[in-house]
């Protein structure tokens, strides 16, 4: 139909990463009139093709999950969304009711993916329970998310600038913020607001919450070390993903330290350096050996059956869900990272990794391909390195001559 050929026309193309820098550019000249005809061209083309990008690759899942209600349901929202969005294919940008009508569009659009990361865990879980799982759709399906959770941040970052620029004025919107960006964002403001809320959690369910001690250095060359630290960032991103690295650093402090007196304090280290902002935040809490640091950061791993209800009210820090792999998602969406270091027995520390330049900062965007194809139709490559459980009879010694 004529749908699937222009889904295949927008597949076709591959997303074009903006930066930090353009983002913002853009937004300041956006406050003048004209850029909202700017920004209607460039998502006209952009979301469409975001969107066909990933939904080639919702195809490629295994057909266990495919087959779920709850992944159908996803897929029947981003054909819905895809359809809405390509009735503007052919409508100019002169004319400002066309771009009003395109702005409540992506409204609507957001508002039908808000629960998508849950419905997709949903699916998850329903296989799970349905099928099993092997090892090689756990890395697939860990290898889809990762993708399909970056593309929809991407999408909803072009939504959120474009709506909050040109959409209805939102009423307590801070006017130095360009959209959800804040050109000088107050690294060590953002780290107390999302330490006082996890501490709140915290002593809500454990009646007690360990204590922070921040220490920064600004060591880039054109401040001073004691100028504030601030970089041109999305403040919601970086709370959500402190709020998370915090949660979880209090819940081992917590639970590592129940039953004697005070609580070891959780040391931050904020540092602005010359290429990284560096967030460290170290816990005492009793650490996690080294090869379970990968599961924190697997979908799967993270699905487990929801508590009863009224256990989810009350285990706040319960579990780790998909805090940690959406966080690091969060962090590597603008070149950023976050790394997990544990020293099993005594405690952790969490970095988050940020861009300094914001012309660095540019969106890291799957990109559907043939080596994307290829993941979802090989196998894990046979063992090249030994494993003490791996016996080659070709090479098998007999040492007993
Ligand atoms: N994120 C995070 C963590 C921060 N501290 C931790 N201790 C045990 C397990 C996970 C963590």
């Amino acid at each position: 139909s004529a749908n699937i050929l222009k889904f295949e026309k927008y597949a076709s193309f591959n997303p074009s990463p903006l930066s930090l820098k353009k983002l913002l550019e853009f937004g300041r000249t956006g406050q003048k009139n004209g850029s909202s005809q700017q920004s209607y061209i460039f998502l006209q083309k952009e979301l469409p093709v975001r969107l066909a990008n990933i939904m080639k690759e919702i195809n490629l899942l295994p057909e266990n999950l495919l087959k779920m209600p709850s992944v159908q349901l996803v897929i029947s929202w981003y054909q819905q969304s895809f359809k809405e969005l390509i009735e503007f294919e052919n409508k100019s940008s002169e004319d400002q009711k066309i771009i009003e009508s395109f702005t409540s569009t992506l409204v609507n659009i957001r508002n039908r993916h808000t629960n998508v990361v849950e419905t997709m865990a949903q699916g998850v879980l329903e296989m799970k329970e349905a099928y099993g799982i092997d090892t090689n759709s756990e890395n697939r399906i860990q290898y889809f998310l990762d993708r399909f959770y970056m593309s929809r941040i991407s999408i909803r970052m072009l939504i959120n600038q474009h709506t909050l620029l040109f959409g209805k004025r939102e009423k307590n919107n801070d006017p130095r913020h360009i959209g959800c960006i804040d050109p000088n964002c107050n690294v060590l403001a953002v780290v107390q607001d999302a330490y006082e809320n996890a501490r709140f959690l915290c002593e809500q369910y454990y009646l007690a919450a360990p204590d922070m001690m921040v220490k920064t250095h600004n060591n880039s060359v054109s401040e001073c070390e004691t100028d504030p630290i601030q970089i041109a960032y999305v403040p919601s991103h970086l709370y959500h993903m402190l709020f998370e690295l915090f949660k979880n650093a209090m819940r081992a402090v917590t639970e590592y330290h129940s039953d004697e007196g005070p609580m070891p304090l959780i040391k931050v280290m904020i540092v602005k350096g010359q290429e990284d902002v560096t967030i460290k935040i170290s816990d005492q809490g009793g650490g996690i050996p080294r090869s379970k640091i990968d599961l924190l950061f697997q979908y799967m791993y993270s699905t487990a059956p929801q508590p009863a209800r009224s256990d989810i009210a009350s285990a706040p820090l319960a579990g780790y869900g998909y805090g940690l792999p959406l966080s690091r998602l969060y962090a590597r969406y603008f070149q950023g990272d976050i790394l997990l270091a544990s020293a099993e027995g005594y405690g952790t520390d969490a970095c988050i990794y940020l861009k300094v330049l914001s012309n660095e900062a540019n969106e890291v965007l799957p990109v559907y391909n043939k080596t994307a194809d290829k993941v979802y139709h090989t196998d894990i490559p046979v063992n090249d390195w030994s494993s003490p459980w791996s016996t080659n009879q070709r090479s098998f010694h007999s040492y007993t001559k």
